[in-house]
């Protein structure tokens, strides 16, 4: 016999384990809080309402198939509510989480106003409908129960949250669906098995399937919908906190400080917050999505603060280089240099050492109308964007990144691997520094643990972006001898080097070296990149938990490039991976390689 206990076991924690297996690389602490916190709500307002239709006969229980009856309601009842509510959640993080909050933030007044007071005012008219039609011991008993009980949750979550979710309409709408389906079938099940059964006398007594009523097809769909709500008021909450740092400065924690910052951050219309900032961050994703297809694909492994930041880090990174290498003339690249140390020089100027952060946003004195006369729409876009979040970063990296440019424009030889690690050190071991400090202050632990130079991890980071800069080398040949006559192949390597210094670097004519030649040194520089990574994957561990399958999977991407290239019969010009590749790439490393951090 079924009973409501072997139902649960049956049709409900399956599909929990199941879920929570496939979301596990993407739940973090704010994500077990938010889910506690909303299914806690979800005990809290359904008890007084369950207990009272229950008591007013619109629902009856056979009693030897139930553990317990609290009040009313079975014990199994209220278990229902909270694992109602872990599935929809479980789902919808799975469906919603790949886009960043800030892109649904809707900073128009007049718009907002409307789609914020005119749903309101519907539910308000479905909320004194339902009260008037709730009358004990008639048809319309149990419909109007859900109408006004319902309405006023999504009333309240509306009024904060309703311009964020209808943005989100079709994340919201699957996430909804699938589950409310999955929920009206096993309830066919439970109403055949006579689990739980609806008196025909306060419900209308229409069914939308075979033995399914109306009203509970209603009270799935509306309370996932409930759900999803709630789920969404969070997220547009904690995308206030990420986006608007300085507005909202506390990070994330379990105590009353971060709760009240989410309330008001929940409460605050998007109109009333800067629409630059918002803009600034979606010209970085354009600048990353149109400059790395790998990049682009690992920055949605992350959760979406620590995305956030290593897009605006990522833009930053981008148009300074190009700001360098798009430029011929030696003379303005330099005065372009300096334009970029000028700004790093002000962002950082009260630092009192390399390493020095702060752990409370402040906005550094940049002097942007000077600024603004020396770089275009895009460039600004980025600096003020990086300028947001230059607050918890060292200011060391950004110095580094400066030297490797002036490396580029000195037209540095690159000598040996010495060189060649030095350089890498330079343009992408600080990278690598820079994307622990974002994981850090981005990640949920309360504390924001700050590493030095020396720390273990940090030497292990800037290893692993040298490890990449070596990949990007070894791909690039082609197009660094083409594009901008530069070689960083050691020259050690060169049977000739002056000749071959002068095929790459003046004549721009790589191929003229032969594939063999080509193939010979990026297997080289593969196989460098190779030792170093296997020195340096370990210490991914040492990254907060929730951190460490992303930043796997974001390097094996990247490093995926090499089996392009080592696969080629010919050396290829920028060798790629395709997208299933890719991805095929992120789910091994999050799912299978990633278990070595876990256990
Ligand atoms: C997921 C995400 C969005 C990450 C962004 C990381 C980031 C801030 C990258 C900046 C890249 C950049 C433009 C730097 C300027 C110098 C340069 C060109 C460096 C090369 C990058 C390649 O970028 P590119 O745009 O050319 O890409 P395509 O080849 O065109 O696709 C580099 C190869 C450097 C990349 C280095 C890193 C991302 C650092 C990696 C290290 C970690 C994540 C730390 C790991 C931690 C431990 C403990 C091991």
């Amino acid at each position: 016999m079924l009973t409501y206990a072997n139902f649960h076991l049956t049709y409900i924690l399956p599909v929990i384990c199941v879920l929570a297996l496939i979301v596990h690389p993407f739940i973090n602490r704010s994500e077990i809080f938010k889910i506690g916190f909303i299914s806690g709500i979800a005990v809290l307002y359904t008890t007084p309402w369950d207990n009272y239709i229950i008591m007013r006969g619109a629902w009856t229980f056979p009693a030897d198939q139930l553990i317990a009856v609290i009040g009313y309601v079975p014990v199994e009842e209220y278990i229902f509510f909270v694992l109602q509510t872990v599935i929809v959640s479980l789902w919808h993080l799975l469906c919603a989480r790949w886009s960043t909050p800030c892109l649904h933030f809707n900073h128009d007044k007049r718009s907002y106003q409307l789609i914020r007071w005119i749903p309101i005012a519907v539910l308000t008219a479905v909320m004194v409908t339902g009260y008037w039609i709730s009358v004990p011991g008639t048809g319309t008993f149990y419909l109007g129960c859900i109408m006004w009980w319902i309405a006023p949750v999504y009333i309240f979550i509306w009024y904060g949250a309703g311009n964020y979710i209808v943005t989100k309409l079709t994340s919201s709408a699957v996430s909804v669906l699938v589950p409310t389906v999955y929920l009206c079938w096993i309830d066919q099940i439970a109403l055949k098995a006579n689990i739980w059964h609806i008196n025909v006398g306060t419900s209308l007594n229409l069914f939308v399937a075979e033995d399914l009523p109306f009203e509970e097809a209603l009270f799935f769909l509306l309370t996932s919908i409930c759900v999803v709500l709630g789920l969404s008021c969070y997220d547009k909450a904690r995308g206030m906190c990420e986006t608007y740092s300085h507005e909202f400065p506390h990070r994330f924690g379990i105590n009353l400080t971060y709760l009240n910052q989410m309330c008001r951050a929940f409460i605050k219309p998007e109109y009333a917050m800067s629409s630059v900032v918002t803009d600034d961050i979606k010209t970085s994703i354009e600048i990353l999505r149109e400059a790395s297809k790998s990049f682009n694909a690992a920055s949605f492994l992350f959760q979406s603060g620590i995305r956030l930041d290593l897009i605006i880090l990522y833009a930053f990174c981008r148009v300074t280089d190009n700001i360098i290498d798009d430029e011929t003339d030696v003379l303005r690249k330099k005065c372009k240099l300096n334009v970029i140390e000028k700004f790093v020089n002000e962002l950082f100027a009260d630092r009192k050492s390399d390493y020095d952060v702060k752990t409370v946003p402040y906005t550094a004195k940049v002097d942007w109308a000077y600024y603004q006369s020396e770089l275009t729409g895009e460039e600004m876009a980025s600096f003020r964007a990086v300028s947001r979040i230059a607050f918890y970063l060292p200011r060391k990296p950004f110095y580094e990144l400066i030297a490797g440019y002036q490396w580029d424009i000195e037209g540095r030889l690159v000598r040996n691997e010495e060189d060649l690690l030095l350089y890498s050190s330079y343009v992408a071991g600080s990278v690598g520094t820079l994307c622990v400090y974002v994981m850090l202050y981005r990640c949920d632990n309360d504390v924001y643990d700050v590493f030095g130079e020396d720390d273990y991890v940090i030497e292990k980071a800037r290893q692993m972006g040298r490890v990449l800069q070596l990949v990007n080398i070894a791909r690039d040949i082609i197009t660094d001898s083409e594009t901008l006559g530069r070689c960083y192949v050691p020259t050690e390597y060169m049977d000739d080097e002056e000749q071959e210094i002068h095929i790459l670097c003046n004549e721009k004519k790589p191929r003229s070296l032969g594939n063999k030649k080509l193939k010979k040194y990026s297997t080289r520089m593969i196989h460098l990149a190779n030792k170093l990574q296997s020195d340096s994957v370990g210490a991914i561990r040492c990254l907060p938990r929730e951190t460490r399958g992303s930043v796997l999977a974001a390097t094996e991407i990247y490093r995926g490039l090499t089996s392009a290239i080592q696969s080629s019969q010919t050396y290829p010009t920028r060798a790629s991976i395709t997208k299933l590749e890719r991805i095929f790439i992120g789910i091994y490393s999050l799912y299978v390689k990633s278990i070595q951090y876990v256990v």
